[in-house]
């Protein structure tokens, strides 16, 4: 039974990662068989048969099975790089820690993201601080082209710009030099025009007034710094003490006998103006989720909650709360509760309190997540070395190892994959040693036990809640190959998902953004599936799907539960 069909599935070393000068087309075995990938297959085996490959047209793309054939409703979808993944590593050795990509002018052509994709990225994010509507509009409908015509998943992550202090845009220059003893002048007069060298525009009004002579600012958390040496007006006077390279719109930061300060600008609202704007182009586009940047309070994300289910009825748009200020770390576990996901953005975090202090951050906000069951990002500088290089840091690859260690739900990607040299490399990086530490913490049963509290309001919520975790024991302590879970809404799934099971979570749904969503949780593999309310047949329907495509086997050890049903089953693959 199960031993033999174990047996099959031994997992192959991690595959070699992508060379850097194959930056497109993606070395064969990396890409999906359109042939047999990203398409929908019809209910029953027996049906496969009658409905034939769609045909490439003459520029390449594929028609869409689903397209091809309205007649025969859509029976189940996963997302093409995972089914790949599955056939050719067998159940247990697919990857858990989940990969959010920024895109940027590196990445933004739909053969760049579909590299991408092919490799592993589970999410797309666009940073509203960079780029217009259009660019991001287009970035937007490529994810989905991409996901309609070649069977990925991939959701999309829109980031808000928020109210933080930043410079201009340094007149189109892509970068510029501080040198040491140089005197930068940083004023808040309005700028359409560019302005001369060494003058900066800054968007926060009340800069002038906030700052003192002596104070020492901060640009991108340090890259480098400046003594305010004079203040005439509107304009500051800054010498610099630190040189380095300024980036466009790189953000400020006002430090004053040690500590950041914050006046009035602490004050400023979390969601500007513009951000607003931006948030009703992201409900209009369908994003799957919005990351609030600069989040001081539960309120805001109350606030920003009730404001999409207003607009936009039926849609569920997961907000994030951005850990990346001091306000942040002190109402940190009522945000967590608030949000439907954290990122720890490590950038910005790093710029308003010591660097050293960082990393025990970084673990307290993961170990909350987790025992708030919120899905937890780790973002920022993970592999910034491979914006130029094309291999990481030995420090680099530790620091990552590390945020699998702790079973963060995921890793993100910024200017590596935004406007490095290296995408797809950086991706593949993050993915091997994801997959190899998460197979080295399951051999050597090296986890931390976590002890979960209670999580659940409700007493139905409850009995879901004990149901995932005593399946998740049982899946460790029979060392069985899937646990199977069908869920409406996708909550037992992520409650699964919490428990960090030896093996891999299949999560049925029958909705496609529930399914998009389910991405950023560590684990899962989430299926699209037109489910019944009878769960024999739909174990007897998904058996047969997952057999005919090679996903499952006969033998197969699997646990099984839904949340209709709120059942806990146990069985072998027929
Ligand atoms: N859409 C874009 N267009 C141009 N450059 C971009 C774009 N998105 C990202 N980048 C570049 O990649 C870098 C890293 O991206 P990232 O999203 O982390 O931005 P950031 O400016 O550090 O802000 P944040 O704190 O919001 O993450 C940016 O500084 C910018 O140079
Ligand atoms: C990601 C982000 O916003 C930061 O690290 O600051
Ligand atoms: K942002
Ligand atoms: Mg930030």
């Amino acid at each position: 039974m199960a031993t033999t069909a174990r047996s099959l599935h031994l997992p192959t070393p991690p595959k070699p990662a992508i060379p850097s000068h194959h930056r497109l087309p993606v070395p064969f075995h990396f890409r999906p068989r359109p042939q047999r990938l990203g398409r929908r297959l019809a209910a029953s085996s027996s049906d496969l048969t009658s409905f034939p490959d769609p045909a490439p047209t003459p520029n390449g793309v594929y028609v869409p099975w689903a397209a091809a054939h309205p007649a025969a409703a859509a029976a189940i979808d996963v997302d093409a790089a995972t089914e790949a993944e599955l056939r050719e590593n067998g159940f247990r050795s697919t990857r858990r820690t989940k990969l959010v990509c920024t895109i940027g002018p590196a990445t933004c052509g739909a053969a760049e993201l579909e590299a991408l994709a092919v490799v592993g990225m589970n999410v797309a994010r666009v940073n509203m601080c960079h780029g217009d509507r259009e660019w991001h509009r287009g970035v937007i409908r490529a994810v989905r082209r991409l996901n309609d015509e070649k069977g990925f998943a991939v959701a999309v992550m829109m980031d808000t710009e928020g109210c933080e202090i930043h410079m201009g845009d340094l007149g189109g220059a892509p970068s510029a030099k501080a040198e040491d003893g140089q005197v930068w002048t940083f004023s808040v007069r309005s700028s359409d025009t560019s302005l001369p060298d060494r003058i900066i525009h800054v968007n926060y009004d009340g800069f002038a007034e906030d700052v003192k002579t002596g104070d020492e600012l901060f640009v991108d958390g340090g890259m480098a710094r400046f003594e305010v040496i004079e203040k005439l007006g509107p304009d500051v006077k800054c010498r610099c003490t630190d040189p380095g390279l300024v980036l466009p719109r790189a953000n400020l930061t006002i430090w004053r006998d040690g500590s950041v300060v914050r006046e009035r600008n602490a004050m400023l609202p979390t969601i500007s103006s513009k951000d607003w704007i931006d948030i009703d182009f992201g409900i209009a586009e369908g994003v799957d989720f919005i990351a609030v940047s600069f989040v001081k309070s539960a309120e805001v994300i109350k606030h920003l909650k009730s404001y999409i289910t207003a607009r936009s009825r039926g849609s569920d748009i997961g907000v994030i709360a951005k850990i990346e200020s001091i306000d942040a770390l002190k109402n940190l576990e009522e945000i967590i509760r608030a949000s439907d996901g954290v990122m720890v953005a490590r950038g910005d975090l790093g710029a308003q309190i010591p660097l050293e202090q960082v990393p025990s951050v970084q673990q307290k906000v993961v170990r909350t997540c987790r025992q708030l069951n919120k899905p937890v990002i780790v973002a920022s500088q993970l592999l910034e070395s491979m914006i130029e290089y094309p291999t990481p840091t030995r420090a680099e690859v530790a620091d990552v190892s590390e945020a699998v260690r702790q079973r963060a739900d995921a890793l993100m990607l910024s200017g590596e994959s935004a406007m490095g040299r290296y995408p797809e490399k950086a991706l593949s990086v993050l993915r091997s040693v994801s997959l190899r530490i998460e197979k080295w913490w399951r051999e050597e049963k090296r986890h931390e036990a976590l002890e979960l509290e209670d999580v659940s309001s409700s007493f139905s919520d409850k009995i879901s809640e004990e149901i995932c975790n005593s399946a998740a024991k049982m899946a460790n302590n029979l060392g069985v190959d899937a646990v199977f879970v069908y869920t409406k809404d996708g909550h037992m799934a992520s409650l699964l998902s919490r428990c960090r099971p030896d093996c891999p979570i299949f999560a049925f749904t029958s909705s496609t953004s529930v399914r998009r969503r389910l991405n950023l949780q560590w684990g899962l593999i989430p299926f699209r599936l037109s489910d019944s309310d009878d769960m024999e047949s739909n174990l007897n329907r998904t058996f047969s799907l997952l057999k005919a495509r090679g996903m499952v086997q006969s033998g197969d050890l699997v646990i099984a539960l839904s949340d209709m049903l709120q059942s806990i089953q146990v069985m072998n693959v027929p």
